[in-house]
């Protein structure tokens, strides 16, 4: 198979198109396979600089309505990939190993986000992106800075994909409170997505939940650092990437629903909050430009961020505290990397 087949014998770009970019790797893999297997979708564009002939020819044997394509960066590959997407999701870069912080990963991830950030700008303007590499805390700012200097920024398409963080509260929740199916209480994840600056308002839980005060340091904190319980775990062989996957495939799925016009669909995600409405006054609040809020989603993207600020309790308003410290200097440094970029 060549890259850039089309693997089930259509000729164009059909109208609703999904591209994974980082499609080969542990979270493209099984997130690319999730998204094959979605009725909703009628391409799916693999690139990766590595493999994707091959992870394209293995997906486009399912029997799923969605065509695969498959791209490397050679002979334009990237600009075919992109060209007419509606979305592209961004899971490129390295993961973690133990004893690394997300930050870490800035040295590489941030040249990586921002070229493939570069090639949506030139490629498909209109796309929803969704940023999955890490530190998001940074990689989204980058985004957000590269499509202003391409004068194709709409903040409502651009989202930093905080739902692991999400998906783990509504875990380990449940197995406090043993409820049977753990997705069925919702409860705000705010902040970044990293460490401190990962924000549980388990206060905020609907139905509401009852955690006994013994636990909730300890739940708190396993929410806040669940990732480095994978990379310890993993013991040198990367990070999260299954339920990333998952949780990227989640939040994939809301979007796309809402874009095609299903209402009441609210994620946490972390955007560009003056140029979301809402956006004001959580960005006053907390002094960060980008957060993770829950935001009311529709067909043009990010309809709405809720304030969900004003109702936090004074346990987690300490934890804010922390979170809008640490947030700051993330989102200064991305900016910084395309404003100034490194000599
Ligand atoms: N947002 C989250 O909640 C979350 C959760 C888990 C992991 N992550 C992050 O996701 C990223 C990927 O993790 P992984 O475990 O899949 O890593 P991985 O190394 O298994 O896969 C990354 C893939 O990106 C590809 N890649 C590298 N440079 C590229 C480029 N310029 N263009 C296209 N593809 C490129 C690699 O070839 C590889 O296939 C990491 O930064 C990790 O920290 C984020
Ligand atoms: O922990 C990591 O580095 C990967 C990811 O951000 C996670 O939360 O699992």
């Amino acid at each position: 198979m060549k890259a850039g087949e089309l693997f089930r014998g259509a000729k164009t770009r059909t109208d609703r198109c999904i591209v994974v970019a980082g499609a080969s790797g542990g979270i493209g893999q099984p997130l690319s396979l999730l998204l094959k297997a979605s009725p909703l979708i009628d391409e799916l564009a693999l690139y990766d600089v590595v493999n994707t002939p091959g992870v394209g020819a293995d997906l486009s044997h399912i029997s799923s309505p969605a065509k695969v394509t498959a791209f490397l960066p050679k002979e334009d590959g990237m600009k075919h990939a992109f060209t007419g997407a509606d979305i592209v999701v961004i899971p490129a870069g390295i993961p973690r190993k133990p004893g690394m912080t997300r930050d870490d990963l800035f040295k590489i991830n941030a040249g990586i986000v921002r070229d493939l950030v570069k090639g949506c700008a030139e490629n498909c303007p209109n796309a929803y992106l969704l940023i999955i590499s890490n530190p998001v805390n940074s990689t989204v700012p980058i985004a957000a800075e590269v499509l202003k200097a391409a004068k194709v920024f709409d903040p409502k398409k651009l989202f930093g994909v905080t739902t692991l963080d999400v998906v783990r509260a509504e875990t380990f929740v449940a197995e406090i409170t043993g409820q049977k199916n753990p997705a069925a209480t919702t409860i705000p994840v705010i902040g970044g997505h990293s460490g401190e600056t990962i924000v549980p308002l388990f206060s905020l839980a609907k139905p509401s939940v009852n955690i006994p005060a013994d636990k909730l340091d300890a739940l708190t904190n396993r929410v806040q650092f669940g990732g480095d319980e994978v990379v310890k775990a993993k013991d040198g062989a990367g990070s999260a990437t299954l339920s990333m996957a998952y949780a990227g495939f989640r939040f994939a799925e809301n979007v796309i629903k809402a874009v095609k016009g299903e209402s009441g669909i609210v994620a946490p995600t972390y955007v560009y909050l003056p140029g979301v409405d809402g956006g004001d006054e959580i960005q006053k609040a907390t002094g960060c430009d980008f957060f993770s809020v829950p935001v009311e989603l529709g067909p043009g993207g990010a309809k709405k961020a809720i304030n969900v600020l004003k109702d936090v309790n004074d346990y987690e308003k300490k934890l804010l505290a922390k979170c809008y410290e640490g947030l700051t200097g993330n989102i200064s440094k991305g900016i910084e990397f395309i404003q100034n970029p490194p000599k």
